[in-house]
């Protein structure tokens, strides 16, 4: 099977995500894309007794060094980041080295932070192992930590130098894992490709089975919209908002129930019904339009509703993300689907009564 390359343009921090099968194996591969002499490979508990080897070797004549921390959403953290920082020191890594993150986007999120902070900056290279990483965490250079009352709250806009996505990494996930990652890639649908809508429903069986070809093309596809996103408005001034679809809600519901109970995706899943419920209170998405997104997630065993932690805690946890602007929460929002837009001018009756309907146990019916 072919290697697949999306190239992400921004001038100087341009850079290649590549994509196909048992690229952690790939000698020749590496020695391209993998320049630095000395190597600070993260990863975690799970992740490194599967992979790490493999990789170190096929890494060749460098100083590789490693740091392996513990697994868990719950984990994303400035202790952890700090562990990180301690490798970095204790192996003596100056500016020429670079960090490789080997995981999925936790390690991804953490090893880029400390990347970015290490001397003021040193490079990294993502090798992400989850297909929420592949399709969206290790591009775009989104990096940082949780704090325990909101979600990504410390961190930094920090590039890779080089994302190599092993596809072939992505069979021993677990699979309530896997689906997770599958939200976001029904995101970038909703938000900018509604024939990627069409392709889910139709290739469902295909990519649930971890097929080659479904994955390459997920994964390919995802990247190409988050990598033409990004090249436009890198530090998220304004478009790359539209991939923050449904991650308001859906932060709010990772901070509330506690890192880790929640997956990312799943929250994001359920963020994104309720961005569409209030969609459609706006008089823009069709009824149809919300069922068909609900049906999507069902099909991929994804949450279609929310935890009851009640419309107003919600609403105190999205007034801390990171778009609120003069004090308004600001919503991305769907015109239709294939096309989201970022919303600060919505009536609070229709906020209000999307958060009512899905996080208060007697909430309203709704889509
Ligand atoms: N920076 C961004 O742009 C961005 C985008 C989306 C999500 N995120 C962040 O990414 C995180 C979620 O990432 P995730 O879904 O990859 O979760 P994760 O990193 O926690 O990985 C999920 C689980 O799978 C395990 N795992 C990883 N690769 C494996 C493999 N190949 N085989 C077996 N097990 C494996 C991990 O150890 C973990 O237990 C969240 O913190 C979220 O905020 C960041
Ligand atoms: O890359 C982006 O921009 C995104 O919004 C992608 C999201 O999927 C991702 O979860 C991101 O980490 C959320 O960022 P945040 O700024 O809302 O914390
Ligand atoms: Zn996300």
């Amino acid at each position: 099977m072919n290697i697949e390359q999306v190239d992400i343009d921004l001038g100087v921090r341009s850079y290649p995500i590549l994509i196909g099968p048992d690229l952690i194996d790939d000698e020749s591969l590496l020695a391209r894309h993998v320049q630095a002499r000395n190597l600070l490979i993260v990863s975690n508990t799970t992740v490194a007794p599967l992979y790490l080897q493999r990789l170190q070797h096929s890494l060749g004549e460098r100083r590789v060094g490693s740091v392996i921390l513990p697994d868990g959403e719950q984990h994303k953290t400035l202790e952890s980041m700090a562990l990180i920082i301690d490798a970095l020191i204790e192996q003596r890594l100056n500016r020429d080295a670079a960090v490789l993150a080997l995981g999925g986007g936790v390690i991804g999120d953490m090893a880029g932070f400390a990347a970015a902070c290490y001397q003021r900056g040193i490079d990294y290279v993502q090798v992400p192992t989850t297909l929420l990483a592949q399709v969206d965490s290790s591009v775009g250079g989104k990096t940082g930590v949780n704090h325990p009352q909101a979600k990504n709250m410390i961190g930094a806009f920090h590039q890779p130098r080089c994302v190599i996505a092993d596809t072939r990494v992505l069979r021993s996930l677990a699979e309530r894992e896997y689906r997770a990652g599958i939200a976001e890639i029904i995101k970038y649908g909703m938000i900018h490709d509604a024939a990627l809508l069409d392709w889910l429903e139709q290739s469902a069986e295909a990519l649930l089975a971890r097929e080659d070809e479904a994955i390459m093309y997920a994964v390919r596809r995802s990247c190409e919209i988050k990598a033409a996103v990004v090249a436009i408005d890198e530090r998220e001034q304004g478009l790359r908002a539209i991939l923050n679809l449904g991650h308001t809600f859906g932060h709010a519901i990772e901070t509330a129930t506690g890192y880790g109970r929640w997956l990312h995706g799943e929250a994001v899943a359920a963020g994104m019904v309720i961005a569409a419920d209030m969609s459609r209170r706006l008089g823009w998405l069709h009824e149809a339009d919300c069922e068909r997104l609900i049906r999507l997630l069902r099909r991929f065993g994804l949450p279609v509703d929310a935890p009851h932690i009640g419309a107003q805690r919600a609403r105190d946890l999205m007034g801390l993300d990171k778009k609120v602007l003069d004090g308004r929460i600001r919503l991305v929002l769907l015109p239709q689907l294939g096309q989201a837009q970022v919303v600060s001018d919505y009536t609070s009756e229709a906020l209000d009564a999307s958060l009512r309907a899905y996080f208060d146990p007697a909430g309203e019916r709704r889509i």
